[in-house]
Formats: structure tokens, sequence, C-alpha cells
């Protein structure tokens, strides 16, 4: 059984939370608030009833462009919840847990970026997680921990896994609701069509083949940096330039999505025309036109009305992911265009940090729930098990 925050006795308690704010960032802080949002209600009601509330997250991934600190987090934080919300650039050093200790009752405190720690980046079975030096050095700081980082509890890393093995834990609001709605996904209607779009692209190849292996897809659609992998799967020369985009996240993900399309190549829909910039303007290419020295950077309008033609059958639709780079006003049209089709089906569930982005900035409504998890979203409805929840489960 999932102990809620019901069970946990929080009064004076310091409760160590481990939240998914990883966000898109924008040159002067956060480019989209959604996922500290999220979080506002399980936040306020541990500071309401007076615990003093430890704040654990990951932002971006080593190397990448959007591994930074969580000072801005923390700033939005602070004027998003009534309570007060400190920082401190440490995660589990002297320092960190002396201000764990001198962190007043309704309080937060947002400790450092965990990826900053090389363990953190790293995957492990939930005892070891618990040896981790970011885990043994910050639990005896704490009374209790919740977990609501649902968007990241796919992830077997130690501030998910480790301190369940350590202390008293709890799932918290997002955790439970989101496990409340995905967990029963098997009951939704048919016909279910998936579309993944997004750039992750070996996440989303395992995913189309869990779901069509069990027969929960009937359809696939694919789009964004997803779709452009599956086209050179399917042997589309689409251009260096696209080519590197999709290669520089896994040339291995190319080769398995050629082995999907071998096994399910009827049910799994590939991008018909493809979108580049040229000169500041937004052009369509066929795959006849194709290779293009620019990369494609959305599905193209073809694409849309064929992929709308199998959305208007869906039962349930479930996305994760754009098609293109939304971003741009130039190629946000194929994310629309998808997005507003498969709201329109009986039941509608889309996932992913940049997707719920998307939606907020193209103001796109009417999906039957938005989860604040993208692979793990997809994982929940395939597998069924998350790492970070079966730690939590006693
Ligand atoms: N064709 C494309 N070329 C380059 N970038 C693309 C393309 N299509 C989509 N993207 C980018 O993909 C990013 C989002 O992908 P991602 O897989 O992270 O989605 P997500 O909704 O955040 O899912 P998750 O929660 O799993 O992170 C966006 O920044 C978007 O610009
Ligand atoms: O955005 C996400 O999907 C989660 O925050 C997990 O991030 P990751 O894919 O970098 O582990």
């Amino acid at each position: 059984m999932i102990r809620t925050l019901d069970d946990l006795d929080a009064e004076g308690a310091a409760v160590g939370v481990r939240v998914d704010i990883n966000s898109p960032l924008a040159a002067d802080g956060l480019a989209d608030d959604a996922r500290l949002r999220a979080h506002v209600d399980t936040l306020s009601e541990l500071a309401d009833r007076n615990a003093r509330v430890v704040l654990l997250a990951h932002q971006g991934r080593p190397g990448g462009d959007e591994f930074s600190t969580l000072a801005a987090h923390a700033a939005r934080l602070d004027e998003l919840l009534d309570a007060s919300v400190g920082y401190c650039d440490a995660t589990f050093s002297s320092d960190a847990r002396d201000r764990v200790d001198a962190l007043d009752a309704g309080s937060v405190l947002v400790l450092e970026n965990t990826r900053f720690y090389s363990e953190e980046y790293m995957e492990w079975d939930a005892e070891e997680a618990a040896d981790t030096h970011l885990v043994a050095k910050l639990a005896p700081a704490l009374d209790a921990f919740v977990n609501d980082a649902f968007a990241a509890a796919h992830r077997s890393q130690p501030s998910l896994v480790g301190f369940p093995g350590r202390l008293p834990s709890y799932a918290g609001r997002v955790m439970e609701r989101e496990l409340d709605v995905l967990g029963n996904i098997d009951e939704s209607p048919e016909p279910r069509v998936y579309v993944l779009g997004g750039a992750k692209v070996t996440d989303s190849v395992d995913v189309a083949r869990s779901v069509l292996e069990r027969g929960l897809a009937d359809a696939v659609l694919t789009a964004g940096i997803v779709g452009n992998a599956f086209l050179l799967a399917d042997g589309v020369r689409l251009g260096a330039a696209s080519a590197e985009v999709v290669n520089d996240r896994s040339a291995e993900a190319v080769k398995r999505a050629g082995d999907l399309l071998d096994e399910y190549g009827h049910r799994i829909y590939l991008p018909r025309d493809v979108a580049v910039g040229r000169d500041g303007e937004r052009v369509e290419l066929d795959l006849a036109d194709l290779p293009s020295p620019e990369p494609a950077m959305d599905v193209g309008s073809r694409t849309v009305a064929a992929y709308a033609d199998v959305l208007e059958d869906a039962g349930t639709a479930v996305l994760n992911g754009p098609a293109g780079v939304f971003e741009d006003e130039l190629f946000a049209y194929g994310t629309r265009e998808l997005y507003e089709s498969a709201a329109r089906a009986e039941y509608s569930i889309v996932g992913g940090g940049d997707t719920a982005a998307a939606l907020r900035r193209l103001g796109i409504e009417g999906f039957s729930h938005v989860s604040t998890g993208g692979g793990a979203a997809l994982r929940m409805l395939t597998d069924g098990d998350l790492p970070a929840v079966t730690v939590l489960d006693d």
C-alpha cells in the first residue's frame, strides 16, 4: 500500500519532498512554470500543516543546455507559494544540512540540482541508492520523505529511489492523482492511438514497441525528432542536418525503429512531409523533395491531415512530445493542429514537460488528463511499474 500525505504527521517535521520542476529555460530564467505550479498543492499543504519542507529536484542533464542551478526555480516558487521559500546552493553538504536544521516550520528550502552530483545521474537498485552519498548524508537531517515527482518516477536515481530505505515515505498529491488516472488506462475506450513526438528518441521507440507488442495501441503516429528518426529508419534521406539532430540523440534508436517498422509497419504512421526554415520562411517539403540542407523542424500539412483522419476515430488518444519546434511560431503549426485533433478524442491524455509548456503557449484545452510526466506517463501506461513508485509501496 502506498501511503499519502493523509498518513503523514507533518507538524514540525523536516520533510524531504522530491519534486519534478525540470523546466524549459530562457536566457533570463524559466521559460515556463507549469511544472512548478503542479506542485503548489502538495507544498502548500505541507507548509500549512507546519512541516519544514526541503525540496529535492533536478534540472536538465549534465552537459546539456538546460543543466542549471535551481535559483530561478526557488525564486518563482517564492512567488507562487504563501510560505517563504529559500534556496541553498548545495544538496547534502554540511552547509545544506545546517540550512535544513535551521529551517522554520511552515517554510520551504530548495536544495541544489541533484544532478550536480555524479551518483544522481546513474541508475541504482533501491538498496544501493540508499547508500549513496546524497541519501546517506541527507536522510539523517530529515524525518520523512515525500515523492511528488511523478514525471521523474521512471528513473532509478538516488533522490527518487534511495530515501524510502531510510525514512518513512509517502506519495505527494501530484503522484497520487497521476497514479489514480494512469493506473486505469487499460479500461479506456478503443481504438487507442499513441502520438509520439518530441526529442526523446530512445524512450519513444521503447514505448512504441511496448504498446504495439502488448496490443495496447491500435496506431502509433510519429512526429518531432521521433518522427524524423522513423523516417531515417525507413530509408528516407532527410538530409545531413536532420540526420545529425537524430543521431546526436541516438543512432542506435534508428536501428531499433527500423526493427519495429519491420514487425509493426502497418500500425506505425510516418510523417508524409516536413517543414524547414528557408530565408526566414516556413517551407513544406514532400518526402520526394528531400534531402534538404535545412533541418526538418515540424511536420507539414499533409501529415497533419493524415494524422487527423486517424485521430478522428480514436476512442483514446495518448500524446507525448511536440510535433516540432513549437517554441518558434514558424514551426508551431504541426503541434497546434495535432494536439487540437487529439483533444477531440473521447478520452485524451497528454504528458510531458515541454508538452505542457506547448499547451499553455498555444492555448490548447480540452484534454481529459494533462499529465506532468512525459516518459514517466508513457512507461506507466505501458509497463504499469515505475521504480520510484515501487519503492513507496510497502
Ligand atoms: N523536428 C524537431 N527538431 C528539433 N527539435 C524538435 C523537433 N521536434 C520537437 N523538437 C523539440 O523537442 C522538445 C521537446 O521534446 P521532449 O521529448 O523533451 O518532450 P516533453 O514533452 O518534454 O517530454 P518529457 O516530459 O518526456 O521531457 C522541444 O524543445 C521541441 O522544440
Ligand atoms: O522531463 C522529464 O521527463 C523528467 O524531468 C525526467 O528527466 P530526464 O528524462 O532527463 O531523466
